[in-house]
């Protein structure tokens, strides 16, 4: 097996990481010619994807190394528009494997099926005659996927939530395991499916039948040691309070949450996952008992940085689009995960890379110096540089200090005048 660790992968060119991603991956000939094609997804495809399709966009695939999970090596795709994200996975990585890299772990993959039932006349009954249904439910429910069911999967629990006030209702929750998909389909079909017989259970009516998209018991935790000897002791010290910050400190909480969702929604995006269901889940669970950070962070006796996520995570490796485009078919084997379960566990880790980066550098630098120096390739295209004037004219913003667009503006039509 070849390891993922590999310094200066930016600095070799798309060929050469492609052979590098073809050998680590067992990629065939066939993958690496889909790969090199730009607009590989056809048009007349896309159109059997979603509605009123007029073209297809493109968005940058980059390859985050360096990342050692469960003892496994793993290199990470990632569809991003944002500059600095795989760097600062890359970076956080290479700095988590030297003291053995990222553990990794996922719980079941159940989801939760909600059936909200209204004008019942007495709740706490109804409550109990569900509950003493609940083979029957679960049966029906488990008609809806042969899969699921032969696997030892599917319907497993009901829940009974009885609200009194503000609103009378019943919300009965229906337990799936739903092994390698996201599970909202699966989960909306056995809702369906059993809601008559909520009905005549309750007496009731049912109004909505739908998954949630907070999944309390599908979580996914990864945890790694972050050096001192390579961070240094002030910047663990300073991460430990910024980390605190996060916790008092809902705004600070936000922008933390977000750079951990900068890394997992760029896996989910490369591997056609729904990343905005990922984006409710993770919120929503961060709000469980306050909103606060995802991540924690500790120092421990030896003066090391120890960091832990708990993240909440509905990812498949079957069902949705995840099959049907094919550079998000690749993505996933490059990725090499064999189920849904250990995929959760290879995103917890991805996202503590991710905050771990960026909580680096803004409690020691700032995130301007890494993160606009790689942006400012965007703000010299955007200027109008030719990709072969890209460098000069970086080059040219970062030595004089100021990276902003109208100064990439200026450098770039100096450069052409003095051509
Ligand atoms: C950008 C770095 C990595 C530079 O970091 P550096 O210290 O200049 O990097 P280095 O030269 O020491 O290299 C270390 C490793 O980083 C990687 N690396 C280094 N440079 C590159 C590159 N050009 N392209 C790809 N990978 C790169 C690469 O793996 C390299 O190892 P090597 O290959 O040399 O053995 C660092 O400054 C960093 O991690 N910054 C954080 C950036 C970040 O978090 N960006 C997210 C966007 S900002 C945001 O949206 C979220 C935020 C920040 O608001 C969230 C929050 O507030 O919590
Ligand atoms: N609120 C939300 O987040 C919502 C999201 N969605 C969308 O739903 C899609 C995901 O739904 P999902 O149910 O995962 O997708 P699918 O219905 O496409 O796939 C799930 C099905 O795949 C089959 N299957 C085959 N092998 C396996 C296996 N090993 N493990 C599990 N299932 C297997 C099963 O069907 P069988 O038994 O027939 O073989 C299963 O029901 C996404 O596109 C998402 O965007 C839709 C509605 C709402």
């Amino acid at each position: 097996m070849v390891s993922s660790e590999v310094s200066g992968f930016y600095k070799m060119t798309v060929d050469e990481r492609l052979n590098f991603v073809k050998e680590f991956s067992r990629l065939s000939d066939d993958d690496i010619r889909i790969l090199r094609t730009n607009g590989s997804l056809a048009i007349d495809k896309a159109d059997k994807i979603i509605e009123n399709v007029i073209t297809t966009i493109e968005m940058p695939l980059g390859i985050a190394v360096n990342f050692l999970i469960n003892g496994k090596d793993y290199l990470i795709p990632m569809a991003i528009e944002e500059p600095s994200v795989v760097a600062a996975a890359s970076n956080a990585a290479k700095v988590a494997r030297k003291s053995g890299g990222f553990n990794a772990y996922a719980t079941e993959p159940v989801m939760i099926g909600e059936i909200q039932v209204l004008g019942i006349d007495s709740l706490y009954l109804a409550k109990m005659n569900i509950l003493r249904d609940k083979s029957r439910i679960l049966e029906l429910a488990n008609t809806r996927s042969k899969t699921l069911s032969s696997l030892g999967a599917g319907a497993k629990d009901i829940e009974v939530n009885v609200y009194e006030r503000p609103h009378r209702m019943l919300i009965v929750h229906l337990i799936v395991d739903v092994r390698d998909a996201m599970g909202a389909n699966v989960v909306n079909s056995m809702c369906e499916y059993v809601a008559p017989e909520i009905e005549k259970i309750t007496g009731g009516r049912v109004n909505l039948r739908i998954l949630s998209n907070l999944t309390k018991y599908r979580v996914a935790y990864a945890s790694a040691v972050f050096s001192k000897d390579i961070i240094g002791k002030e910047a663990v010290d300073n991460i430990v309070e910024a980390y605190r910050m996060a916790v008092v400190d809902i705004y600070r909480a936000s922008t933390n949450n977000k750079g951990i969702m900068n890394g997992i929604d760029a896996v989910l995006v490369a591997t056609m996952n729904d990343w905005r269901a990922a984006e409710a889940n993770a919120h929503s669970y961060a709000a469980l008992e306050g909103y606060g950070p995802l991540a924690k962070y500790e120092k421990n006796s030896n003066g090391d940085l120890v960091g832990t996520i708990e993240i909440p995570i509905a990812v498949g490796t079957v069902g949705g689009t995840t099959g049907s485009i094919d550079k998000a078919r690749i993505a996933r084997k490059i990725l090499g995960v064999s189920n849904a379960t250990e995929f959760a566990g290879v995103l917890a880790a991805v996202g503590l890379a991710q905050n771990f980066s960026a909580v680096r550098a803004l409690a020691t630098e700032g995130i301007q110096r890494g993160h606009m120096e790689l942006h400012a390739r965007n703000l010299a295209l955007s200027a109008g540089a030719s990709p072969e004037e890209v460098d000069s004219v970086v080059n040219e913003m970062i030595s004089s200090k100021e990276i902003t667009m109208s100064n990439a503006i200026k450098i770039l039509e100096k450069m052409r005048k003095t051509k």
